[in-house]
């Protein structure tokens, strides 16, 4: 039962560094020989003399990246990335979606299908694939998107879940919010499931709660990793005497119960600087508390949430009026997984009041928890929420928006029109993501 992962672009390869060596420093520290084993099997492969290689494919246009990736890794000392597990070029996709879609994904699609495949094999059982990239770039979001495609393809009944890296708000790459709806509107066919991190949300995490003045990508992608191995190292899932053997597939089941809603956001608590968490302790009713009212107002953090907002079930008279005016975040899922001290003793009924949920899905469905008395990644308590919920309309209502606008002018188009993506094409992928807005609105 192992995860293969994709990394693409700068962003995906960067972020996919740090997600292995969180991997690898959580597993290495567990007292726990089976939480260990289980990890290892999952996103390694296990040498002769105990080595761990990552179950990973770095794709990348340019070399400076990979070449910084995989030295990185090595030098840690405790893993690496495989001898032939990467595939780069001389020249980037220059942030341009119609470069890595219609130009370098075809062109390199059989190398990157074949190093898949490679990897793949070397897997007893394959449980699901990720890939890791950024939204606004041109490899990770052009390239990646095309992978996706491929990998749907050859794939069919695997579990793909897409990491995707939401560009800050006021971005570096003008075309950012194009290549934003270029990617989310195609991945919606293709992918099982779209989990997002959103930089400004996470960089206020950096300097709120890590106290971090110059914040780097380094910075970032260590919370983002932290996130994601709370949700993908093992956990007991429905029963106590076995880790599960299907964490995708698992995942997508908890999480993604209409084709319609595919995106995810994820919320953790505590996060901290290690000098505040060797003084501070945490109790399970305080942490959950805080985690649900996180989800409610839709907070990002523990810091500064709305505590005003009220969970409200959704009745006749609210029907059609988008619950966000109201200042709550409904959810249609939601997938809570406790680590640490005293799991055992964990009260989570507050994730199963109705009333945060949409009225035509039974409530049992809706909520899963998930639990593993292993601390995580040096916490001796914590908590993550993964949900389908309205969280990300905000986002989602801004960056289609703003591209709408450009796309008006038709400013930049004839960058993507230069390389097979037309007007069209353009429409069609807006039509998808009003669409997608429309469907969470109505929840
Ligand atoms: N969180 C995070 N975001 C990153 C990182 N590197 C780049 N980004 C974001 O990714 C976007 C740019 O995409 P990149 O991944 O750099 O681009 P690329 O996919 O390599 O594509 P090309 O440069 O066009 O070949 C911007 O929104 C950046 O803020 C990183 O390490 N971590």
């Amino acid at each position: 039962m192992s995860v293969v992962t994709v990394q693409v672009g700068q962003c995906g390869n960067q972020v996919g560094q740090e997600f292995f060596s969180v991997l690898c420093n959580d597993s290495s520290n567990a007292k726990d020989k089976l939480y260990k084993d289980c990890s290892h099997e999952r996103f390694f492969r296990e040498g002769p003399s105990q080595d761990l290689t990552a179950r990973a494919i770095l794709i990348d246009m340019e070399p400076k990246v990979i070449n910084q990736t995989i030295a990185k890794a090595a030098k840690s000392g405790k893993w690496r990335y495989g001898d032939k597990a990467h595939f780069c070029q001389k020249q980037g996709s220059g942030n341009n979606w119609a470069n890595g879609f219609s130009v370098h994904g075809p062109k390199y699609e059989e190398v990157v299908r074949d190093l898949v495949r490679k990897e793949v094999e070397q897997c007893d059982r394959l449980t699901g694939i990720v890939t890791m990239m950024s939204l606004a770039g041109g490899t990770g979001s052009g390239m990646g998107t095309y992978i996706t495609q491929c990998l749907r393809d050859a794939y069919p009944h695997t579990s793909i879940l897409n990491h995707v890296t939401w560009p800050y708000n006021t971005g570096e790459v003008i075309v950012q919010n194009y290549n934003s709806v270029l990617t989310l509107s195609h991945l919606y066919q293709f992918s099982d499931a779209i989990l997002v991190h959103e930089n400004d949300a996470v960089h206020k995490i950096c300097a709120q709660l890590m106290n971090i003045k110059h914040i780097s990508f380094n910075d970032i992608n260590k919370v983002i990793t932290h996130h994601l191995g709370s949700v993908l190292q093992p956990v007991y899932t429905a029963s106590s005497s076995h880790y599960s053997r299907n964490p995708i597939g698992e995942f997508m089941s908890s999480l993604v119960n209409h084709p319609e809603y595919k995106l995810l956001s994820i919320r953790n608590i505590p996060q901290m600087s290690s000098t505040s968490l060797a003084y501070s302790v945490f109790n399970w009713p305080g942490l959950l508390r805080h985690l649900r009212q996180m989800l409610i107002a839709n907070a990002g953090m523990e810091e500064g949430i709305d505590w005003a907002v009220r969970a409200q079930s959704a009745s006749k008279s609210d029907r059609g009026r988008p619950t966000r005016e109201l200042g709550f975040n409904r959810s249609l899922a939601n997938l809570l997984i406790l680590r640490g001290k005293d799991v055992s003793s964990a009260e989570t009924g507050g994730f199963k009041d109705p009333a945060l949920y949409v009225p035509w899905l039974p409530v049992e469905s809706a909520i899963s928890s998930w639990s593993s008395s292993v601390p995580f990644n040096g916490y001796e308590k914590s908590a993550t929420l993964v949900s389908n919920s309205q969280s990300l309309l905000r986002s989602l209502n801004s960056t289609v928006g703003k591209a709408w606008n450009m796309f008006a002018s038709r400013a930049y188009t004839h960058q993507y029109m230069k390389f097979g993506i037309s007007e069209e094409d353009f429409l069609d992928s807006f039509t998808v993501l009003e669409q997608v807005i429309s469907s969470y609105s109505q929840l």
